[in-house]
């Protein structure tokens, strides 16, 4: 999917909401224990109750590597059956992957080749040879760690070099020689508030993964305030918020109004740029 395509999408849905598939098997209602593939049983219906109200889903791959193959055969279910029922749909694998080039290239593989999934989290720091191999694919997205949502951002992200510039600044400036914002993405957590307004002085055009919403209690407005553009330039993750709203047999319904509540609110703030 390229980025016309994903604003189009935006436009028509009055939605830039990515669900996080998240998936626990201890946190998941227990009348879908008794499923054969409970994570995917889980999956199809979250899927199904919030697909028109979200333009992105985002499995992350701790939660189903952490089963095993089950694990897994679950998420290529899962992507499977995004790409059949909702092709409109633009894929996330959450992986923050980044090795040596022969490495990641088989890290790109897996996800691009093998998968056929749209993006892939991707951390920066082994640098330019680490993030090349995942360029290489047509439409294919690299999402690239820039100033993430937890405290630990400060850690690294936000310390300063001997002319004042910060580690996720240079991250932006350089990793702009390796691919364009028809190809490459960057996280910045939605806790950053104010701190979009630094992010977009560098990368005014680029698309922003944008996770921290909901349960990390992110403020969306902020976040639209300081970092939309006139593509719009978000992509809001919120996977907990939406998807244990309820733990019963009614979790998808529940799940649904959850999506509804934050499409409802992305349509409000896109009235600034339609
Ligand atoms: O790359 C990410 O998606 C990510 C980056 C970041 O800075 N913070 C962050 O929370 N995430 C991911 O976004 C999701 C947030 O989940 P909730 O806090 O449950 O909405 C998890 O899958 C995190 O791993």
């Amino acid at each position: 999917m390229n980025k016309q395509q994903l604003f189009e999408n935006i436009k028509r849905k009055k939605s830039f909401l990515c669900v996080g598939l998240d998936t626990d098997i201890k946190k998941i209602p227990a009348h879908l224990l008794k499923e054969e593939d409970p994570i995917f049983a889980f999956n199809k219906a979250i899927i199904d109750a919030t697909a028109d109200l979200c333009i992105a889903y985002k499995p992350n791959l701790a939660f189903y590597e952490s089963m095993g193959v089950k694990g897994w055969i679950a998420f290529e279910k899962t992507v499977n059956y995004i790409k059949e029922n909702y092709p409109d749909q633009f894929i996330i694998a959450d992986a923050k992957r980044g090795d040596i080039g022969n490495t990641s290239e088989m890290y790109a593989r897996s996800f691009f080749d093998e998968l056929n999934i749209d993006s892939v989290t991707v951390a920066p720091y082994m640098g330019e040879d680490s993030v090349k191999p995942f360029l290489i694919y047509p439409e294919k997205w690299v999402i690239l760690l820039a100033l993430t949502s937890n405290k630990g951002s400060h850690d690294f992200q936000l310390t300063e070099d001997v002319n004042g510039e910060r580690l996720f600044e240079k991250v932006l400036k350089t990793s702009q020689q390796w691919a364009s914002d028809e190809q490459m993405m960057y996280v910045v957590g939605a806790t950053q508030g104010k701190m979009f307004l630094d992010i977009r002085k560098h990368v005014p055009n680029h698309f922003l993964l944008v996770p921290g919403v909901g349960a990390q209690g992110g403020s969306l407005e902020e976040v639209c305030k300081y970092g939309m553009n006139k593509m719009c330039g978000l992509i809001v993750n919120s996977s907990r918020g939406i998807i244990y709203a309820d733990k019963t047999e009614k979790f998808a319904e529940e799940a649904r109004k959850s999506a509804k509540a934050v499409q409802t609110e992305m349509e409000e703030q896109l009235k600034a740029i339609l």
